[in-house]
């Protein structure tokens, strides 16, 4: 018989796990692990073994942060020989956070690392749970893709090109600048997943604090005050949301606002407020103003991935202009390089 895979599952928290209590879902110690204890399909002769790795406390994923994703990237170097895939479960509402830093954190990866979670705790009627956490199991013992992955509503993504979608559907996640890597229908169907041999060398991994970020998302009648005091705490970076293929007002007070915080080492990265499409300041005018004011184009990613790449870049030791470099550089497949 042939050797069963190791999966290792590192259950962070999030509504998989939850039980109801009178305030509403509540994580509780051990009862996602005994739910799963109670429910055979989990021990099908295909599916692989694994070992779930209950962290303390388990939290609602709005209270994942910088510290939790280095927690969580330690653990998984510190399993990575004993283990031939990785899950983590995690709530839906940061996922796409989590998914992007871990990509970012990975600096060597040859396994396969699979986030999901649920909108439906696992114990209860009509969970999405079950299906999530089977074929994630599945996936990564028999489909293995060595990256990132998120995997969600029969759909295998690459984490870090993923945005939750929806608040309260069982379609919570969409990844809309690049293909879903694997199809789970009657067969398991690639379409972009690119296929690797799986190999044991070390697990690099890179270090993420937390940084000083904002997001601004820019509207009509926007006071460039707001903006003006925003960019006089103490930033490092701002995430400008900006019209279509990142366009702003043409008022000269903001190109003047922006133009002088760059100059002063802030970096102010341009990512549009439509789901889907590209950044590209050559393409109007008004788009044009702002990368002559210093504001760097974010391509295609998400704002969750440019948000983790700027923890993570801003963790390393680097200068501002390798930072700024590196912020339109394809470092895990996060954005669509514009020779593509
Ligand atoms: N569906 C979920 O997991 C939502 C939950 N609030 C969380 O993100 O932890």
């Amino acid at each position: 018989m042939k050797e069963k895979k190791r999966i290792y599952i590192a259950y962070t928290g999030g509504t998989i796990g939850m039980k109801p209590s009178k305030n509403g879902f509540i994580p509780v110690a051990g009862y996602l692990s005994e739910t799963i204890k109670n429910m055979p399909e989990f021990y099908h002769d295909d599916m692989p073994e694994f070992e779930i790795h209950e962290y303390e406390p388990l939290i609602d994923s709005a209270d994942i942060s910088p510290e939790a994703w280095q927690v969580l990237a330690t653990d998984i170097q510190d399993r990575y020989h004993d283990f031939d895939g990785f899950i983590i479960l995690h709530g839906t509402d940061t996922m796409s956070y989590t998914a992007s830093a871990l990509s970012f954190i990975f600096e060597s990866l040859s396994k396969p690392v699979i986030i999901t979670g649920s909108q439906i705790p696992l114990s209860q009627l009509r969970s999405d749970a079950r299906a999530n956490l089977l074929n994630s199991l599945f996936i990564a013992a028999h489909h293995p893709i060595n990256e990132v992955c998120l995997f969600f509503n029969n759909q295998l993504f690459r984490g870090n090109r993923t945005t939750k979608q929806h608040a309260d559907g069982f379609s919570a996640f969409v990844s809309p600048n690049y293909p879903v890597l694997l199809e789970a229908g009657i067969d398991i169907k690639n379409i972009a997943g690119k296929k690797q041999r799986t190999v044991n060398t070390r697990l690099t991994i890179g270090k993420i604090d937390k940084q000083s970020i904002a997001i601004l998302h820019l509207f009509p009648g926007l006071d460039w005050q707001v903006l003006d005091n925003l960019l006089k705490s103490p930033l490092q970076a701002l995430v400008l949301l900006t019209y279509g293929v990142g366009n702003a007002q043409q008022d000269p007070e903001l190109l003047k606002t922006l133009k002088e915080a760059s100059d002063r080492g802030i970096l102010i990265v341009n990512c549009s407020q439509c789901l889907k499409g590209s950044v590209n300041m050559g393409g109007y005018a008004t788009g044009h103003a702002l990368s002559e004011a210093g504001v760097i184009g974010g391509i295609d990613m998400t704002t969750e991935a440019v948000i983790a790449k700027l923890h993570y870049l801003l963790s390393q030791s680097l200068s501002y202009k390798v930072v700024k470099e590196l912020l339109t550089t394809d470092l895990r497949g996060e954005l669509t390089a514009l020779n593509d």
